[in-house]
């Protein structure tokens, strides 16, 4: 079995204890550089900008590290430093209490209270990330089996893992098991007309938190809603229920925002700093980088691709400032925000920093929680703006230049790392009738629900995007065109079998789709025609089809699937 995991507690205090471990040889050496500086003006010149360095480095990552007693002694070196009457046996003494400290910290009884300080640091764990994928369990309790199969069958379409039960009991036993990602709940059973919400409330009571829930009721009072809303659910629906609007209720109760994790930049030319605000926020569920060294940032932004960059301001080579005008000179990181970080107090020169551009300063040492809320504040407006970007407003999928940005990015890795991709696009079977029959709310329903269908069932490395009005483009990665005409007609059999609803009919709705592949189409623009002209050949057979473009029949046309 392999060992468990270490806690952020024990990654902190192998931080502190590595900081420790070096101070002596970082202290034998600024010893050396002082009493260097001491044997004539030159030297002391030349040496001064060195020990000034030592002690403002040494006050950050002391109180960062939570080593009060050096910082407060780096600070009065700094102070010492900057005033040329203090005397010279003042710094020797500073020099010497440091070392002092330094071998207070290395006994026993020093780390034990070391240990003891890290305790205020060590904040709750990120929820366990339940979601990673699109697909969902949902339980379905309801003792009506006419209403039932018809929920199981839509739920199941769109992917997700669905367990239906016919009494509260099974059903409470089995949340306290395994807890769902949203529950349908029906208000009425034998042994109660509310016993489904009196459910949900004891299940909730005894969870400690709001399961997403939405209720099924045979009342459309104002009494019975109230009484679903104060038994926590999220929605209400009211019997006989359409299973397309459930679906898409329960999709809308479980997709969170974005799936993948925030990342965010640290430039520190202090390791352990760095690695320091690299645990606070890697603890809360972010992804992050180092960067010690200012000059290499540029780099690292191209090839990390932050959604948040968090800057020391005193560094070395380059200011923070600096480093944050030379970012923000480059359009496309014009919008990336920085946050400075910064033992500086005084909230007037906090002000001048802000105007280089920067979203926030945060002072050293930080509030964990404090730091973490901070990035995450602006890390997800970022997101959110960026999607708002590159996102279809209708469905949430690309918008068709993000679609072929995207696919040519992944190509160009494709080339790289030598895999094969697989093209397809697909396009809705006589949608201008859906239209002209339905209206166009309803067409506007059958491209959400096809747009949901892609989504929940297809990867979450897949590209999806909508192309046009009811044309959408994916790339598969990493598959065949065989592998993926497969899993479209898959889609394709089940998309047929949604029941839409409008006004009071109820109709049916079929998707033709052309399948192309790389690199036997080298490029996005080659890959596309050939998967529009497969998609042309499966129209023109009659629709309701997959026709991949690798083999051609007599006509020069496609072939059909399967
Ligand atoms: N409701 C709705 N309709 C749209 C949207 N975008 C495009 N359309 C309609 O989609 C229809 C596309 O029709 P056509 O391209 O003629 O093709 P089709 O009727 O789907 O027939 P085939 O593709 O040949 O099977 C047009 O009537 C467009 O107005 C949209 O966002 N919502």
């Amino acid at each position: 079995m392999s060992p468990p995991a270490p806690s952020l507690h024990d990654k902190l205090n192998q931080l502190r204890q590595r900081f420790i471990e070096q101070l002596p040889v970082r202290l034998q050496q600024i010893t050396a550089q002082w009493q260097q500086s001491r044997t004539s003006p030159e030297a002391e010149a030349r040496l001064a900008p060195e020990l000034h360095r030592f002690f403002h480095s040494l006050k950050g990552t002391g109180r960062s590290l939570g080593f009060e007693r050096i910082a407060m002694l780096a600070d009065q070196g700094e102070t010492a430093l900057n005033n040329p009457s203090v005397s010279e046996e003042v710094v020797e003494l500073i020099f010497t209490q440091l070392a002092e400290e330094q071998q207070r910290l290395e006994s026993p009884p020093g780390q034990q209270k070391a240990l003891a300080a890290l305790n205020s640091v060590e904040f709750s764990p990120a929820p366990a990330q339940t979601r990673s994928k699109r697909q969902r369990l949902i339980y379905l309790c309801d003792d009506e089996p006419d209403q039932v199969s018809q929920l199981l069958h839509h739920l199941r379409c769109f992917g997700h893992e669905v367990v239906h039960f016919e009494d509260t009991d099974t059903f409470f036993n089995a949340v306290i098991t395994r807890r769902p990602d949203a529950i349908i709940m029906d208000v009425q059973f034998p042994l109660g007309h509310t016993a489904g919400t009196e459910t949900l409330t004891s299940l909730n009571k005894l969870m400690g938190e709001r399961l997403p829930s939405i209720v099924l009721s045979s009342h459309n009072d104002f009494h019975s809603r109230l009484s679903a809303v104060r038994a926590g659910c999220n929605g209400y629906f009211t019997k006989p229920v359409k299973p397309l609007d459930l679906m898409l209720a329960v999709d809308e109760l479980t997709t969170p925002l974005d799936d993948e994790p925030l990342r965010v930049m640290v430039v520190d030319d202090e390791p352990e700093v760095a690695a320091y605000h690299a645990l606070l926020l890697e603890a809360a569920g972010m992804v992050v980088q180092q960067v010690n060294h200012p000059a290499e940032a540029l780099n690292a932004l191209e090839r990390f691709s932050p959604d948040l960059l968090l800057v020391d301001v005193y560094m070395p080579v380059c200011s923070g400032e600096e480093l944050a005008s030379i970012i923000r000179q480059q359009p496309e990181y014009v919008g990336l925000p920085i946050i400075y970080l910064s033992s500086e107090t005084d909230s007037q020169k906090q002000l001048s920093a802000m105007t280089a551009g920067v979203e926030a300063f945060i002072t050293k040492p930080v509030v964990p929680e404090e730091l973490v809320s901070a990035v995450k504040l602006r890390a997800e407006r970022l997101r959110l703006l960026r999607s708002l970007m590159t996102r279809d407003s209708m469905t949430g999928l690309y918008n068709h230049s993000s679609t072929t940005d995207l696919i040519s990015k992944a190509l160009a890795q494709g080339y790289r790392d030598n895999t094969q991709h697989a093209m397809a696009m697909i396009d809705i079977d006589h949608f201008k009738s859906v239209n002209d029959t339905h209206g166009h709310l309803a067409g506007d329903q059958v491209i959400i629900t096809l747009a949901r269908l892609l989504k929940t069932r297809l990867r979450m490395t897949d590209i999806i995007g909508r192309y046009g009005g009811e044309e959408f483009v994916i790339l598969l990665k990493g598959v065949s065109d065989e592998r993926a005409s497969e899993l479209i007609d898959t889609l394709r059999i089940d998309f047929e079998q949604v029941e839409f609803h409008a006004g009071g009919a109820r109709f049916s709705c079929t998707f033709s789709a052309g399948v192309s592949s790389f690199p036997t189409q080298p490029s996005t623009e080659s890959l596309r025609l050939s998967a529009d002209q497969a998609l042309y050949r499966a129209k023109h057979q009659g629709r309701n089809q997959v026709v991949t473009s690798k083999e051609q029949d007599d006509d020069g046309f496609p072939t059909a699937h399967p």
